[in-house]
């Protein structure tokens, strides 16, 4: 038997990420090539966002990391171990929450969770009781503890799974669209919790399809479109890619967007309340000075920042117009 062991620190190998792969690629036997040459680096302590519309091959990919199914090409390495050669050394280490958590409706949050974790053979049966107990509470459920899970709500659901992953201590999560299905109360304390969860070293590696939620929890983020990687680095890095644009509020719009062309400004478009057009390479209060000079009411001037959704767009060619 090969299979490696994982004992002492697990290693963030050669600073080479928690989750690495090298030219990964899945086919299905049907033919369907799902993720293609794809070269991933998630930083230890990152929250990583896994960004792409439905069927770009994030939960192909997310299945290849956790061992689940073989790729057909490429190399997948997790904690710094070769996936799936050593998914029973590194699954230990790994709290997972993939297509919404299997749940027995009939038995209490809490039962649901020792059932869970009995089935563990790496968790202690000794330690179980006050786990359980941690966990619950760690996801804010100690008080619904009782309840059949078959009462609770989708978002209450949603934290029990989290439970389940956080029953032991964790080097990696890995939530595919832990936000789906939830009402907006129910993604805001779900983001909450991931980002309470990153706060403490733990790295969250994320899947979803929506630019927002990436942008409002996730410190790195790698964009995906049909099986392909566009591009992956900071959240920052990725949004201050874009130029962001000029936005100039006014009721006299026509007078604006003569005075903005004059100046040389690309893209002027006119909205309803005002002008936008891309921002200017040289000095914002000159041009400013120009359409007060030319009778211009000026409301509000400034360059808004571009969002994670306008580099999307700019990657792609494409829109991010996807349903939940
Ligand atoms: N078991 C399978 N057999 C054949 N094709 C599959 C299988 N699973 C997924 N696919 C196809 O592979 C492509 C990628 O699917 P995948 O589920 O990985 O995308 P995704 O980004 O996770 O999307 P979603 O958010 O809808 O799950 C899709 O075209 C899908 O139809």
């Amino acid at each position: 038997m090969d299979e490696p062991s994982v004992t002492g620190p697990l290693r963030d190998a050669a600073g080479e990420g928690i989750i690495h792969t090298r030219a990964l690629t899945k086919r299905y036997r049907g033919g369907q090539l799902a993720v293609d040459g794809l070269d991933l680096t998630v930083p230890a302590g990152s929250v990583f966002g896994f960004l792409g519309p439905n069927g770009s091959g994030k939960t192909t990919t997310i299945r290849m990391l956790m061992g689940l199914i073989e790729p057909t090409s490429g190399t997948a390495h997790v904690l710094g171990h070769p996936m799936p050669r050593a998914t029973r050394a590194v699954l230990p280490h790994v709290g997972a929450l993939i297509e919404g958590p299997a749940l027995y409706g009939f038995l209490s949050g809490r039962d649901n969770l020792l059932r869970y974790d009995s089935a563990d053979p790496s968790a202690d049966p000794r330690t179980r009781r006050a786990r359980v107990a941690a966990a619950l509470d760690r996801v804010g459920l100690a008080a619904a503890a009782g309840k059949k899970a078959k009462a609770y709500s989708l978002g209450m659901k949603q934290r029990l799974g989290l439970a389940a992953a956080l029953l032991q201590p964790r080097r990696l999560l890995v939530l595919d669209e832990p936000t789906n299905g939830l009402d907006p109360q129910g993604m805001r304390e779900i983001r909450a919790l991931i980002r309470e969860l990153a706060s403490d070293g733990t790295t969250v590696f994320l899947s979803s399809h929506l630019l927002d939620e990436i942008e409002q929890v996730c410190t790195h983020a790698a964009v995906m479109a049909q099986g392909r990687l566009i591009t992956q680095g900071t959240v920052a890095d990725l949004a201050a890619g874009m130029r962001g644009r000029l936005v100039v509020t006014t009721p006299d719009t026509a007078d604006a967007a003569r005075v903005l062309k004059e100046r040389g400004v690309g893209d002027v478009a006119v909205t309803e309340d005002g002008v936008t057009g891309e921002p200017p390479e040289g000095e914002l209060a000159e041009l400013n000075a120009a359409l007060v000079a030319a009778g211009v009411r000026v409301r509000g001037f400034g360059v808004e920042r571009a969002s994670l959704e306008d580099a999307f767009v700019a990657l792609t060619g494409e829109g991010f117009d996807v349903a939940g």
